[in-house]
């Protein structure tokens, strides 16, 4: 038998090994079901034993392994001495009293494996890496790391991964994750990262592998507190959706801002209408019927002085105590003077506790008082007393300290004009408060109204009244678009937890959007966090990040640029007077190539472009005429038209930008806009315009 021959066979060992573990659990299941002693331990065992058959069902068929470390004789191999060992998506047992077939990538010693150059072997001779057709092995590919031998990122197999064509949702890369890539898919749990990383440098695939690392290292305790993970939008998330449960990692909760906050918040505030324009982050969304100052109102309503404004709206609500608590006790009178009323409010204010928390230390105190003259009367203070007491004592601080929620506070900002003076007295400008006050206030709160900035607003005094219990884990993708109050949600999240902040601040395009990580990093509560660079471009190839590169001089970010990993791919800049024509033309080309196209278009040309398509192309490209990005390109249908609003985050083999002028102008960071939408080709870009090209875009010449 040859080696390849040899490495097959192993395979087919391998999926008999894994048929048998799913085969084992399954078996489990239903012993376990029998076997427990009592229905408490049986349903704990029958819960523990399905998750694990979950687990290994919800494994696709892909290959067992992607690589083999054979470590050498020498002292710098460790306990791994003459070892050698397969690398895989997940573990696959031996036999009773054999070592496991293959080891999960995110075992300590597959460091090893990603880490390992000529510099520092880490006692490894050998690595293999592996290459499949689907689940065919092809062939593989050996780094004598002990003679001197690295091939590193220049690999065979790892650019035939990093070049394939695209098809469907993202894909996980544990067979190449890079080195720098790896310190932070395997840095502390307790460390807090903000990876900076020009467009495709693989900041979403590292944040989602981190998930699944720290998954698998801390299992117990972040399946007790839980990991997060906050996309920018539904496209997005649907197209990274396979990832982790392709690792293996089911229970992963991966959602957008909006989405987390209208699901925890009370019913009244689902409510709110996220408008489709607000969907796509673009704030000309009509709130409360005045479309003209939304761009004003969100401004401010997104500032991080809201913060203070609203603290003190809440606050406002606590009064100060006039005249005594008097109760009647059988034919006892128990009275707390004013004056100790003041000094508890006083007192419990100072401690700064969560509102709430405040409201039930005025009560216990004020009970306490009561419950001390009566003790002192022979009373006996059994648990029937001091509920009784409480509830007398209930309108008094019901007076100084109100129970609230959130949406009366939020209401009374935004809809009387006297509660917000006072409130953002020396905080706002009179402009800055009448640009978010309501123009026709609701009749009570709970017909009010809710933009997505207000849905912010409400999670703030939510917080202000109790804490959340929080994640042990978040990640927050597209972070620099977050504003200082999205943040303020997270960090109320993640305060006994570590977070992971993946972004670019070139990609920025909110009105708010970062400029600055340690600004974001401060109002996201990790002010300490390390910011570590990313700049070798896996998406786009070289002629693209030139492009983009370019762009970056203008764009008043200081980031570091793009280095391609790629030498393939092509730019074309076409003038056209006809551009639904030239669009056509374009796709037309781009169907004769492998991969995913996507026609990339300011919003308001979306439809027409569409129809353009859709009136000129073959019968079956037709079907994913859509402009909902990141589904699955079913059969030969695999063109996408979607707006620039939505690119962000995705990928696509070919991109064709319809009109860069109209997609700069169309909002105030357009040009961020147009870095992202540009950045978005894995092979070939095509950028069609009638107009002249935007300021900032390099000449075509050259190219
Ligand atoms: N080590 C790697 N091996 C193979 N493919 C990789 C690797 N790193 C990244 N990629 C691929 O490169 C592409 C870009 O990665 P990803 O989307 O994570 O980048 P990003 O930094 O989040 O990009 P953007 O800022 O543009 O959203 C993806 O297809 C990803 O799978």
């Amino acid at each position: 038998m040859n080696g390849l021959d040899e490495e097959k066979a192993y395979a087919a060992r391998c999926d008999e090994g894994l048929r048998a573990m799913l085969d084992g659990a399954r078996l489990n299941v239903v012993i376990g079901e029998q076997v427990a002693g009592d229905r408490y331990s049986a349903e704990r065992l029958g819960r523990h034993l399905k998750s694990l058959a979950k687990e290994l069902t919800e494994e696709p068929g892909g290959p067992p392994f992607f690589g083999r470390l054979e470590f050498g004789a020498g002292a710098g191999a460790g306990d791994h001495r003459g070892r050698r060992y397969y690398m895989g998506r997940r573990h696959i047992s031996g036999g009773p009293g054999e070592p496991p077939m293959v080891i999960d990538w995110r075992a300590p010693v597959a460091r090893a494996f990603y880490r390992a150059g000529a510099g520092a072997t880490f006692g490894i001779a050998v690595r293999r890496r592996f290459g499949w057709a689907e689940r065919e092995l092809t062939g593989y590919e050996d780094e004598h790391l002990d003679r001197g031998e690295d091939a590193g990122a220049a690999s065979r197999i790892v650019a035939a991964e990093i070049e394939r064509p695209r098809v469907g949702p993202m894909r996980d890369i544990v067979a190449t994750i890079q080195p720098e890539q790896d310190e932070l898919v395997r840095a502390e749990l307790e460390e807090s990262i903000c990876v900076q990383g020009a467009p495709g440098t693989g900041k979403t695939a590292v944040g989602l592998h981190r998930a699944a690392y720290l998954l698998y290292a801390h299992r117990q305790r972040l399946s007790r507190s839980g990991v997060l993970v906050l996309g920018p939008n539904p496209a997005f998330l649907h197209y990274i959706s396979a990832v982790l449960p392709v690792l293996g990692e089911v229970d992963v909760e991966q959602t957008t801002m909006e989405r987390l906050l209208a699901r925890e918040a009370a019913p009244a505030r689902t409510r709110a209408r996220t408008t489709a324009g607000e969907a796509k982050g673009d704030i000309k969304a009509d709130i409360n019927g005045y479309a003209e100052d939304v761009a004003a109102a969100a401004a401010v309503k997104h500032d991080v002085r809201m913060a203070a404004v609203l603290r003190r709206a809440l606050y406002a609500r606590v009064r100060r105590p006039e005249g005594p608590v008097t109760v009647t006790d059988g034919s006892y009178r128990w009275r707390v003077p004013e004056e100790e009323l003041r000094r508890i409010v006083d007192d419990t204010r100072r401690e700064a506790a969560p509102y709430a928390v405040g409201r039930e230390r005025v009560i216990a105190r004020v009970v306490a008082a009561l419950g001390r003259q009566a003790e002192a009367r022979g009373r006996n203070l059994d648990g029937v007393w001091t509920r009784r007491t409480s509830r007398a004592a209930t309108p008094f601080v019901d007076a100084v300290w109100p129970d609230v929620r959130p949406e009366e506070v939020v209401a009374g900002v935004l809809g009387d004009p006297e509660t917000l003076a006072r409130a953002a007295d020396g905080v706002l400008t009179p402009e800055e408060q009448a640009a978010i006050l309501w123009a026709r206030p609701p009749r009570t709160y709970r017909s009010a109204r809710w933009s997505a900035a207000d849905l912010v607003l409400l999670d703030e005094v939510a917080g202000l009244l109790r804490r959340a219990p929080g994640y042990g884990h978040v990640i927050v993708d597209e972070a620099q678009d977050l504003s200082a109050m999205q943040c303020r949600v997270v960090a109320r999240r993640s305060e006994y937890g570590s977070i992971t902040v993946l972004g670019d601040l070139a990609q920025g395009t909110t009105p708010w959007a970062a400029r600055d990580w340690r600004d974001l990093l401060g109002h996201l509560g990790k002010p300490e966090a390390r910011v570590i660079a990313l700049t070798t471009g896996f998406r786009v190839p070289g002629a693209v990040a030139r492009l983009a590169n370019h762009l970056l001089d203008v764009l008043d970010v200081d980031v570091p640029p793009t280095r391609s990993f790629r030498a393939d791919g092509r730019v074309h800049v076409t003038r056209t007077p006809d551009l639904p024509r030239a669009t056509l033309d374009a796709v037309r080309e781009a169907l004769r190539h492998d991969g995913s196209i996507a026609v990339i278009a300011p919003g308001g040309a979306v439809d027409a472009l569409a129809a353009t398509l859709r009136g000129g192309l073959p019968g079956e490209a037709v079907g994913a005429l859509i402009a909902s990005p990141g589904e699955p390109a079913d059969g030969p249908a695999r063109v996408t038209v979607l707006p620039a609003s939505l690119a962000k985050g995705l990928e696509y083999d070919h991109v064709v930008v319809a009109e860069p002028a109209d997609i700069v102008e169309a909002e105030e960071r357009g040009l961020n806009r147009l870095y992202v939408v540009l950045t978005r080709a894995v092979s070939r870009l095509d950028v069609l315009h009638a107009r002249p090209l935007p300021a900032g875009f390099p000449e075509p010449a050259g190219r």
